[in-house]
């Protein structure tokens, strides 16, 4: 589970976030809406570490983030938290697989080879698995990158617009899958996104004004 108290955050004097506070339980999927320029992935990037808020609190399973030493904030988010930004960066050198596989070698040192199989298989990607990414379609490394933020059985999932650049038909087929993944991982996901499609599918919903 994933909650937040209070979260402030400001990149300048004059624009000062202060977030709805979320909570989000295991298995569970929180949409994250708002206009462009709300804060929404400014907030993800809270929820995920790679901002520090300026106040208020982060709670991932009970755990205040905040409490941690910097090193230790670092390590929990990389067992903890599964992040599927807007853009895919790959290993581009690496296969398919091999980049599902290196996640798991970053955040516990472990290879973890047939699971990534597995995963990828779920995703339906076991006939691309020894590919290039670059050589797949936009949908199929998305997909990919689903593989990746699964591959360490993360208790948070962060998707940062993960069907902006997806079709009508993909783009509900990822959201889909994203969301009965989470619950078959009994992980909380969090969606942020402008996509309208979206809107339909989920009924908890925050919307960032
Ligand atoms: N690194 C940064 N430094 C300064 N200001 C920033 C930075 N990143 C974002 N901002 C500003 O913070 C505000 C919120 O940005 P953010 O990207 O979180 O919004 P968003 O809701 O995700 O927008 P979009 O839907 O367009 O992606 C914007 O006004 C943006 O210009």
């Amino acid at each position: 589970m994933i909650k937040t108290q209070n979260v402030t955050f400001s990149y300048s004097a004059t624009q000062k976030f202060h977030f709805p506070d979320i909570d989000c339980a295991n298995g569970q999927t929180l949409l994250i809406t708002g206009n462009s320029g709300t804060g929404k992935t400014t907030l993800l990037h809270l929820l995920g570490g790679l901002l520090q808020p300026e106040s208020g609190e982060i709670l991932i399973n009970n755990q205040n983030i905040q409490a941690l030493s910097t090193s230790k904030q670092d390590a929990f988010r990389g067992q903890s938290v599964g992040m599927i930004l807007q853009k895919s960066f790959f290993i581009e050198p690496l296969s398919v697989l091999d980049n599902v596989v290196l996640a798991s070698w970053i955040a516990k040192k472990s290879k973890v080879q047939e699971k990534a199989l597995n995963i990828l298989d779920n995703l339906g990607l076991k006939d691309h698995v020894h590919k290039l990414p670059s050589q797949l379609s936009i949908g199929q490394q998305q997909r990919v990158n689903i593989a990746r933020a699964l591959i360490n059985n993360p208790s948070v999932i962060l998707a940062d617009e993960p069907t902006s650049s997806l079709d009508d038909e993909n783009a509900l087929i990822v959201a889909r899958l994203l969301s009965d993944l989470a619950k078959e991982y009994q992980s909380s996901l969090i969606i942020v996104t402008h996509d309208q499609r979206l809107k339909t599918l989920f009924n908890h919903q925050i919307t960032l004004v």
